[in-house]
């Protein structure tokens, strides 16, 4: 019995890579979501590109160009043809594919992933797809017989359970070694039609975790992932086989915890979440810095089980979901920098092909079995053929805004990397971030030049008008204005160098990865940082008073500051001894990406706070709870 797996250009004759295709979709404007009535931070432009304010200079705009760009009244079979049924026939031929769902919670992952009975998503079309293809084929009489099969898994506070036989059991992930990624325990369920998958999946997703937050009444608290295999094997000698994944996965939301309000469980399952999801981030990171460094695809569950549909052999598509009211505006910058970043991953495909004897063709009902005693291909002698892949030429994401791409994400990246690192290091990127920002400028400024010339790429409000593509503002918003809220102050009118006429800037310090306040137009800044510590006044380190104390007053006022930090709204952290709200901001910025604080000592992490300074800080907070 030998078996190979066989890189599909070699197979070929010819050279091919796949690169992640990358959707985004817009839900509708929901007012229950703008309570503030500020109306939409982002709109489309056409079927490729979008536009959102810039938090940098609320009065342009940044555009984004995707694959597709799918807009509020795109329906869902405009989804499913435009973004996944090309990519199923690929599963016939022992290729893996795979679809995601991202964005921020609230935004329609599920929705589009898994729809409605009256609007069904990607799921039960991609599904109804898969045995549509198959019947093709079998009515061809090629001589293949084909075999479908399905598994149903939750990654859930970092617990792998089958959703299909739930149980409270964690199973384990492995790899074997042909890097093929392996669940033993997980059931594997053969499927005879697409009623059979119905009748197994519905009652599956009743299992996920779902609950209740601020956003979304039925926000799912868990990573859905669906398998759906296609075998097929040859009739004849010498017996071919050949595997196809398919992976569809509703990925929970990335969750801003002051917005959903987060408490208790619903903070443990957030962080659990916003942790695979940052995870995710670095995948994607490292992925496109290429030079073949470690990828982190272990450092949690989801990046290890959707190892082979990132960056591996699978055919992807992610479909990056954005809300646009304007409370989701950081998330949904998040969003379409983390999708800008995913398109240019490249993927390099290939066959699953082994070569079997008959009468080893039995269907087993778990991946278990498939993993070790079954007719799959990983547990025989596999040879792996030696893929070979060109980089796809096209150009990564591109902006037609006066912002240049590379630099915006590199400057975020940077920023946001500077939260985790040490105070010695951070010179050195302090320095990049201020050239960056310098080309940024001078990439703004000519842009600026090229449109009061009426040569820039950029399109205004009236462009957007007139050219009958926007469907978004003509149905039910107005321009991409933010609307004044009642408490809003007027401000001066800006230098309207873009569409918008923005009455009331974007405060950035609300961008949890934005780290220096000079970058952004806070009018108040000085007010909010009073609070804070002055530059030097506590840089002395504090000793010796905690001897005078008792431990256990001690560990549990050290307690209760971590629990401030760790659940604490903006209010509650400003209401620490020494955190102003710049810092408060930090905090949760940091929350955000990284999950909790598992020690004071983390705040370390923070910008601006030195091994004194927490020292001092904490101190101030200890004394202060005991009221001294
Ligand atoms: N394209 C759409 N058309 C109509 N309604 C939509 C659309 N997208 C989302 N919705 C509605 O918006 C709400 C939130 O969507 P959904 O639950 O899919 O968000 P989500 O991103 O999966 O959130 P979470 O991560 O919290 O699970 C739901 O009521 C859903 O029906």
């Amino acid at each position: 019995m030998a078996a190979q797996r066989v890189a599909e250009d070699v197979a070929r004759g010819t050279k091919q890579t796949a690169r992640v295709r990358v959707a985004v979709r817009l839900r509708p404007y929901m007012h229950m979501q703008d309570q503030k009535g500020e109306g939409a931070c982002v709109r489309r432009l056409d079927t490729k590109t979008l536009e959102i304010i810039n938090w940098r200079n609320a009065t342009e705009t940044l555009q984004y160009q995707f694959d597709v760009f799918h807009g509020e009244e795109t329906t869902q079979q405009e989804v499913f043809l435009s973004s996944v049924k090309p990519i199923l026939p690929h599963l016939l031929k022992g290729q893996n594919a795979s679809v995601f769902a991202y964005g921020p919670t609230g935004a329609g992952k599920t929705h589009t992933m898994l729809g409605s009975q009256e609007q069904p998503g990607v799921i039960p079309r991609a599904v109804r797809g898969v045995f549509n293809l198959v019947k093709a084929k079998e009515r061809e009489l090629e001589g293949w017989d084909y075999s479908i099969g399905m598994s149903y898994l939750e990654i859930y506070n970092e617990k792998v359970l089958d959703l299909l036989s739930p149980s409270a059991q964690d199973l384990p992930i492995r790899e074997n070694k042909d890097r093929n990624i392996l669940i033993p325990g997980l059931t594997h369920t053969p499927l005879s039609s697409f009623s059979n998958f119905h009748s197994h999946f519905i009652p599956a997703s009743l299992n996920r975790t779902t609950a209740s937050t601020k956003l979304n009444q039925r926000s799912s608290r868990s990573h859905a992932i669906l398998l759906i295999k296609v075998v097929r094997t040859q009739r004849n000698p010498p017996h071919r086989q050949q595997i196809g994944k398919l992976y569809l996965v509703d990925l929970a939301g990335s969750e801003d915890n002051r917005r959903t309000g987060n408490k208790g469980i619903r903070l443990k399952e957030s962080g659990a979440i916003n942790l695979s999801l940052f995870t995710l981030s670095k995948v994607v990171d490292s992925l496109n810095a290429g030079g073949g460094g470690r990828v982190p695809y272990r450092d949690s569950k989801l990046t290890r089980l959707l190892q082979d549909s990132l960056g591996g052999s699978s055919h992807s598509v992610m479909i990056t979901n954005i809300a646009p009211e304007y409370t989701y505006y950081f998330e949904t910058f998040t969003a379409l920098n983390f999708a800008a970043k995913s398109k240019q991953i490249v993927n390099k495909p290939f066959i699953r092909e082994t070569v079997t004897v008959p009468s080893v063709q039995v269907k087993r009902s778990r991946e278990e079995q498939e993993a070790g005693r079954s007719g799959e291909p990983q547990k025989k002698k596999l040879k792996d053929v030696k893929k070979t892949g060109q980089e796809d030429p096209t150009p990564p994401a591109q902006l037609h805004s006066p912002t240049d791409p590379s630099v915006l994400n590199r400057l975020m990246a940077l920023e946001k990397l500077l939260m985790g690192t040490p105070a010695k290091e951070r010179l050195n990127m302090h320095r990049e971030i201020q050239e960056l920002k310098e080309k940024q400028r001078e990439f703004e400024s000519k842009a600026k030049v090229l449109k009061v010339t009426g040569n820039g790429a950029t399109r205004n409000s009236s462009d957007n008008g007139s050219s009958g593509d926007s469907p978004l503002f003509r149905t039910y918003l107005p321009p991409l204005h933010r609307k004044q809220s009642a408490a809003a102050k007027p401000k001066k009118q800006q230098a309207v160098v873009s569409p918008l006429q923005v009455s009331q800037l974007q405060p950035l310090q609300q961008c949890p990865v934005v780290k220096r306040p000079t970058v952004c137009l806070m009018k108040k800044q000085k007010n909010l940082e009073q609070s804070e510590v002055q530059e030097g006044k506590e840089n002395v380190m504090d000793t010796g008073w905690e001897s005078h104390l008792d431990k256990s007053v001690l560990d549990q006022s050290r307690h209760k500051i971590l629990q401030v930090l760790n659940s604490g709204s903006l209010k509650d952290l400003k209401g620490l001894q020494q955190i102003g709200d710049k810092k408060a901001k930090l905090i949760l910025g940091w929350r955000e990406i990284q999950g909790s604080f598992t020690q004071l000592e983390d705040l370390t992490n923070i910008e601006g706070i030195t091994a004194k300074r927490l020292s001092s800080f904490i101190k101030a907070n200890i004394l202060s709870m005991m009221g001294t």
